[in-house]
């Protein structure tokens, strides 16, 4: 990584081929087996399955800011080009929100037309998520994308936000792509908008109808992906009957390299829907060592099992 993204400083990914397409599996490394098989689910299909019908052709992208000193802010967002929305990172381990205001402060001064999303990944206790939507106000605010963790909470702040009229939306990602049944935000009317990450879902085909049964707006981001596992996630932005959101899907920036000579990197504020493929050059410069590559060809193994079981 080129900069430090929610305490992740290094990203390793297992790239395969199937009969149609090369497909990517990276869960987290911490993750357990269980949780990562339905990432392999998600690979398997994009590489053996037709590709789905395409809506658009394009997708609109938001930058992704991790919570960075200020003096780091606008050389990150360089990389990025034209962006008309930017994700920001807060409520990260260490940091006040103090200090998240001074950065979302800094940011709108800096970007006035830019849209902002601000995602706290659930780390915020429901008093401090009330405190936090009473202050945002004044700023243009897309939404607010998992504030606190579980859907009592998000309710409650939800209640909260309706009743103090502040017209703020909040998103959900956690309870969406972690959950054992993820249709229970829709139900419990527990978020305005859903958070699709097409590998944790377990492929395009699922992560469309969680996003149908769901009803509600979708946005899709990647799960820090080379191009190959972007290009996965563009594949579903494309096939959604509705997208109004641009998609949290311009990480590479966040990467050193990628496997891809053309990477599939923004250009103002869109990507272009495409397939890639990896080269040989690029796969043998970031190939893992002997003892990595076995640690994931073994969970590769063990994952499998758990599908086949
Ligand atoms: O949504 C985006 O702009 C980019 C994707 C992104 O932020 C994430 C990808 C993968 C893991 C997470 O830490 C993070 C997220 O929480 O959404």
């Amino acid at each position: 990584m080129r900069v430090a993204f929610r305490g992740l400083r290094h990203r390793e990914a297992l790239i395969f081929r199937g009969t149609e397409r090369w497909a990517e599996f990276s869960p987290f490394i911490e993750y357990r087996d269980e949780e990562a098989a339905r990432w392999l689910a998600s690979a398997i299909s994009f590489a053996n399955e037709p590709l789905p019908k395409l809506n658009r052709t394009k997708i609109g992208i938001n930058a992704t800011l991790p919570a960075l000193p200020i003096s780091e802010l606008k050389k990150t967002l360089e990389r990025f080009g034209e962006f008309q929305t930017l994700k920001l990172k807060i409520a990260e381990a260490g940091q006040s929100l103090a200090a998240d205001l001074e950065r979302i402060h800094y940011l709108a001064e800096h970007y006035p037309n830019v849209r902002l999303r601000l995602d706290a990944n659930g780390a915020l206790s429901v008093a401090m998520a009330k405190q936090l939507v009473m202050q945002l106000t004044e700023f243009n605010i897309d939404y607010l994308e998992q504030p606190v963790s579980s859907i009592a909470e998000m309710v409650e702040l939800r209640r909260f936000i309706a009743e103090m009229n502040l017209n703020i939306l909040i998103a959900a990602d956690e309870l969406i792509r972690k959950a054992e049944d993820p249709l229970l935000v829709s139900q419990q009317k527990a978020a305005d908008v859903v958070m699709l990450k097409v590998q944790p879902l377990g492929g395009i085909a699922s992560a469309l109808r969680i996003s149908e049964q769901a009803g509600l707006p979708t946005v899709v981001s990647s799960a820090l992906e080379t191009s190959i596992g972007i290009s996965q996630g563009l594949y579903l932005a494309a096939s959604l009957e509705e997208l109004n959101y641009d998609c949290g899907l311009g990480t590479l920036n966040l990467l050193e390299g990628d496997v891809c000579e053309r990477p599939l990197i923004p250009e103002n504020g869109f990507l272009e829907v495409r397939e890639v493929e990896p080269s040989t050059r690029l796969l043998s410069e970031f190939a893992a060592d002997p003892a990595r590559t076995s640690w994931w060809l073994e969970r590769l193994e063990r994952c499998h099992r758990l599908l086949e079981a």
